[in-house]
């Protein structure tokens, strides 16, 4: 079992999803209410976030929901409300957008440092520090932001006594934690990450994850995409990894093609955390420490933001 950072704060996941569920009351504040046009941004991982929890919001009819990179953010367009998601609460981008934006629509953020600029910028602040972590590359943080916002969509549904999702999704973490990886896919040359309405964005987090923390070589695609070019890479030795059910049919295309599959039974936000373990086991393997991953810093800022 690895001992760095990275690999600890992976751990911990089951035990910060719970605590965003129980502490939601004092975060609803920062989050969107049912029937407001939504846009929510964010960069790297937290834009992957963004893009999950849009789709599960909009698809769940809470409300039309955009996802934006924040140096993409389209300000021609009128929302009821922008939510920001920022584990440093100092990027540049996300800072940009929410400064320019003052006044004009009501905004929120997701945090974990109540320290930082974004306590300023944003209208009401949602702040995860049981969250926060020290590592470069972004694991605990981000899953527990969409645990937050999959429970404060599950406390508006009003579910049956007995029905939790969160609840569900942790115990399935607890599984994800254990559970052996496959030495197929740990050896592999190459994974494709694929994904389906809210789980796409969980296929970039994870083709991201593999190539921070390991330098792998990654790709993501909405997975009815793969078959219109990306399965021209796949062979044996390359991986397809299905977040949730894949359609019918794609996975004997991977099979006839000698790829290996890699699905899941798990609640796809605990797959997560079996591609974040992949990527710390990947690291080592090659003699790499996944908390200091290259090129990366914990928080991008930039001289040159867009505004
Ligand atoms: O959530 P934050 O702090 O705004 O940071 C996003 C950053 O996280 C990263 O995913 C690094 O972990 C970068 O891609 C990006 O700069």
């Amino acid at each position: 079992m690895s001992t760095t950072r990275t690999a600890v704060e992976i751990a911990s996941q089951p035990t910060t999803w719970r605590q965003a569920a129980r502490t939601l009351p004092q975060h609803t504040s920062a989050l969107p209410r049912r029937g407001e046009r939504v846009a929510v941004i964010g960069c790297g991982t937290s834009w992957f976030m963004a893009l999950a929890y849009a789709e599960l919001r909009e698809s769940g009819g809470h409300g039309e929901t955009d996802a934006f990179a924040a140096s993409e953010f389209p300000y021609g367009r009128r929302y009821d409300r922008v939510v920001a998601i920022t584990r440093s609460g100092t990027t540049s981008e996300v800072l940009a957008v929410l400064s320019r934006l003052r006044g004009t629509v009501p905004t929120g953020a997701v945090t974990a440092d109540p320290t930082t600029p974004v306590m300023d910028l944003a209208d009401a602040v949602a702040v995860l520090d049981f969250a926060d972590e020290e590592s470069v590359v972004q694991t605990r943080f981000a899953t527990t932001a969409l645990a937050l916002f999959r429970a404060h969509l599950e406390s508006e549904d009003a579910l049956p006594e007995g029905v939790a999702p969160v609840e569900e999704a942790a115990r399935d973490a607890e599984q994800a934690l254990t559970a052996p990886l496959d030495e197929n896919v740990r050896t592999a040359e190459q994974i494709t990450f694929l994904g389906s309405g809210w789980t796409y964005g969980l296929a970039l987090e994870a083709g991201l994850k593999m190539r921070e923390a390991a330098g792998a070589w990654t790709e993501a695609y909405p997975a009815m995409e793969y078959r219109h070019g990306p399965i021209s890479i796949t062979g044996p030795g390359r991986v397809t990894w299905g977040f949730g059910a894949l359609p019918a049919g794609l996975a004997d295309e991977v099979r006839k093609v000698g790829g290996t599959l890699s699905e899941s039974d798990l609640d796809p936000l605990a797959d997560l955390i079996r591609a974040q373990r992949l990527a710390v086991a990947v690291a080592e393997a090659q003699g790499l420490n996944p908390d200091t991953p290259r090129n990366l810093t914990r928080s991008v800022i930039l001289t040159d933001a867009p505004a």
